[in-house]
């Protein structure tokens, strides 16, 4: 049994049950069908994150059967969920952590409006201010990756690293988001589904209106300095980053 001293312990545990929890969520926005996406969370403090079993459902995820991994995405020996294959992303989750030490989730969807703009390798444009508040600019797509080792995770980071956004949709994939807390990745991936559902419907309805850059750097920054209440890990994560 491994043993990271009672602080990392603590962390660990806590992470465990917020990202068997979080998987709750990503059904009850009904981002998911059977067991098509995943959810990671970094633990603070530690070289370690935490991912979901390989293809379980979600009914059966539970804090002891999350996997506990080092930002190589290997499953650490000996620790609870160890003896299950962990989910097939984690090299793409280990890649982010990796190289992005600001991210402290990860998560994947296979959410039918993000897939079918994916579908096309189409961004989103910013047309709503949902957008313009959240990810600041339009979603870009990245590149096709192979599923399975780190390809995905590169095109995560190389897409994402700069940019505003915090999510991408992976070319004929779906989309993967990234955020201060796995509750923060979480929250993109609603809300990328949301906005890709309305753009989405009203181009069918019309000609889409661009948002002018200004407007949307000003409410970019309302949304990220103002909005919410000053706790909010997003608020702290940016003005600890300097931004
Ligand atoms: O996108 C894919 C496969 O296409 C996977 O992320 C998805 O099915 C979820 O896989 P896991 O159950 O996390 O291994």
């Amino acid at each position: 049994m491994s043993s990271y001293g009672p602080q990392a312990e603590v962390a660990i545990a806590r992470v465990r049950t917020e990202v068997a929890k979080l998987h709750g969520e990503l059904t009850r926005y009904g981002l998911v069908v059977w067991t098509g996406g995943n959810v990671s969370g970094r633990v603070p403090g530690a070289e370690l994150f935490v991912i979901k079993p390989s293809g379980v459902s979600y009914d059966d995820l539970a804090p002891e059967n999350m996997i506990l991994c080092d930002l190589d995405g290997n499953v650490i020996p000996g620790t609870p969920g160890a003896d299950r294959a962990p989910s097939s992303d984690t090299a793409a989750h280990a890649y982010v952590y990796r190289n992005m030490p600001e991210v402290g989730g990860v998560v994947h969807t296979h959410s039918t409006y993000a897939v079918a703009w994916a579908a096309r390798n189409e961004e989103i444009p910013c047309v709503i201010t949902a957008m313009a508040d959240e990810f600041g600019g339009p979603i870009p797509v990245g590149p096709f990756a192979i599923i399975g080792d780190d390809s995905i995770g590169r095109g995560i980071v190389e897409t994402l690293s700069g940019h505003r956004s915090r999510a991408v949709l992976m070319a004929n994939h779906g989309p993967f988001t990234i955020g201060a807390s796995a509750k923060d990745a979480v929250k993109a991936a609603v809300m990328v589904e949301d906005v890709a559902r309305a753009v989405h419907l009203a181009r069918e309805a019309g000609p889409l209106v661009p948002i002018p850059q200004d407007a949307i750097d000003r409410l970019y920054d309302r949304y990220q300095n103002v909005y919410g209440q000053s706790t909010d890990p997003r608020r702290v994560a940016t003005h600890s980053a300097g931004g």
